[in-house]
């Protein structure tokens, strides 16, 4: 049973690995070079995207959820756009790497808790409803140790969070929410069913952005912050919301799963990560270079892009990070799903073969296409790490959304991108059409395949 909030062991929680179909053509179309990765500082041409160059965003009323066994209650304040808020916790803006922590980031968003504690996989929807009829007055736990904390402790919080919601009418509403992958820690149930993510400015910037754009339709409607316990959360429509046992699959979009500023950053201040050399070791031991393995630690852009050649990001521009199906069995181990073949049968297996869903899912897809080809946020910004989140039930309802805005940067005008152009450091494309035009492709192939 998973809890609301529960940390992800990502690399360790797959109940039922999906049996991987043999690769035959593997790379004909990669967006990934690693060659273009080592090219010396001198030679880039890096654009400066750190959070001055960002437009000011208005001031958002802050709503505080009253917690009855707190001390604390209702408070409203106004703009809470200040990162790093508590010192004496784990920075919002930092990583959180066991090797050291890099240097804090404006924009970066809070990394709590590293995938390192194993815990068990997802459950069923129902297991969650039964977890937040539990009485309010189980809550106990102390807020200032909640953000950013990566302990043992983690384990109950979960559970206190769900409990501290005082929310007698919709919750079993709020109830009906499940995290497939991400980190853990990060989520909250929040007042009227919407969910609560931890806050991070750049992914508030964008959403406030998105809310006025074309793409509107295609993410999670966004209401601005919450505080609970101190913490500043975004606030946004639960997507699951109105599925009956959902079956939910996260794909991360896009040929590059780092930014170009973390290259930059890498190579100024270098912050080898032994939690990151542990999770490459588990799926590869042979992975470390002979310097890595004598530090026992390697750098995050080098982990990111190990993780990019071993999935099918590089070569079809999309990975498969986890599946839920509607029995509440959770897949996370598609680090190696690369080539068609694979990415086709964990498809298959997704829709359970319905040729129905496959096909409300490549109509969603179809569309979102063209509305991003004609967004103006999309064209301007380089949108990275970002998935996209599919979900459907057996009544046949099926849904695709755009989620996770954490490392989605403008870019200066008057660069645009066209996100299909290969990476080229400087350049800022991020190859998510290309990818979802590989996606797109392959949902079609799978239709005509079953239609014969
Ligand atoms: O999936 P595994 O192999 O566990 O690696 C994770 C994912 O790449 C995370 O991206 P996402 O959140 O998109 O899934 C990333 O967070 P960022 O997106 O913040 O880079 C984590 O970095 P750290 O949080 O620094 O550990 C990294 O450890
Ligand atoms: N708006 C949403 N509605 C429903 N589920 C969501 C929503 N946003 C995120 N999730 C769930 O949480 C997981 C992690 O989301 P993500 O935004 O990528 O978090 P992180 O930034 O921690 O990686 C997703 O795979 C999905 O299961």
């Amino acid at each position: 049973m998973r809890f609301f909030g529960e940390k992800i062991p990502k690399y360790q929680m797959t109940k039922a690995p999906v049996s991987q179909a043999p690769c035959q053509s593997m790379g004909e179309n990669n967006h990934g070079s690693l060659n273009e990765l080592v090219e010396p500082v001198t030679q880039m041409k890096h654009q400066n995207v750190r959070c001055s160059a960002v437009p000011a965003v208005p001031q958002l009323v802050v709503t505080c959820e009253p917690t009855p066994s707190r001390t604390e209650h209702k408070t409203t304040k106004t703009s809470a756009l200040s990162f790093c808020s508590h010192p004496d916790e784990e920075s919002v803006c930092s990583d959180s790497g066991i090797g050291g922590s890099p240097a804090p980031s404006l924009f970066y968003r809070k990394l709590s808790n590293s995938s390192s504690t194993v815990l068990s996989p997802a459950s069923s929807f129902e297991e969650y409803d039964e977890d937040f009829s539990e009485p309010c007055s189980a809550v106990t736990h102390n807020s200032q140790t909640d953000v950013g904390s990566d302990t043992k402790n983690d384990l109950l919080k979960p559970r206190n969070m769900v409990n501290s919601s005082p929310l007698p009418g919709p919750l079993k509403a709020a109830s009906s929410w499940v995290q497939v992958v991400g980190h853990a820690g990060n989520f909250r149930t929040g007042p009227d069913g919407k969910l609560l993510k931890k806050f991070c400015e750049l992914e508030q910037r964008c959403l406030q952005e998105l809310m006025a754009d074309t793409l509107r339709p295609y993410v999670p409607g966004y209401y601005g912050i919450t505080q609970q316990d101190r913490q500043d959360y975004n606030t946004m429509d639960n997507l699951l919301a109105g599925f009956h046992s959902p079956c939910i699959m996260d794909c991360k979009m896009g040929s590059r799963t780092y930014l170009e500023e973390d290259l930059r950053r890498a190579r100024e201040s270098p912050q080898p990560r032994k939690d990151m050399y542990e999770k490459m070791v588990v799926v590869d031991p042979a992975a470390p270079t002979p310097e890595e393995r004598v530090q026992q630690a390697v750098l995050k852009t080098r982990y990111m892009q190990w993780r990019e050649s071993l999935s099918s990001t590089h070569t079809l521009g999309f990975r498969i990070e986890g599946i839920q199906k509607a029995n509440g069995t959770c897949n996370t181990n598609f680090k190696k799903t690369k080539c068609k073949e694979q990415v086709i049968q964990a498809l298959e297996d997704f829709v359970d073969k319905s040729i129905p869903i496959l096909r409300s899912y490549l109509k969603r897809l179809e569309d979102l296409r063209q509305v991003l080809e004609n967004s103006a946020f999309f064209r301007s910004h380089e949108v990275v790490g970002s998935s996209l989140l599919f979900v459907h039930d057996r009544t046949g309802k099926a849904g695709v959304w755009m989620i996770d805005f954490g490392k989605t940067l403008p870019v200066p005008p008057p660069l645009t991108l066209d996100h299909r152009t290969p990476w080229r450091e400087g350049n800022r494309e991020d190859g998510y059409l290309w990818g979802l035009d590989n996606f797109i492709d392959m949902l079609t192939t799978m239709l005509s395949a079953r239609a014969e």
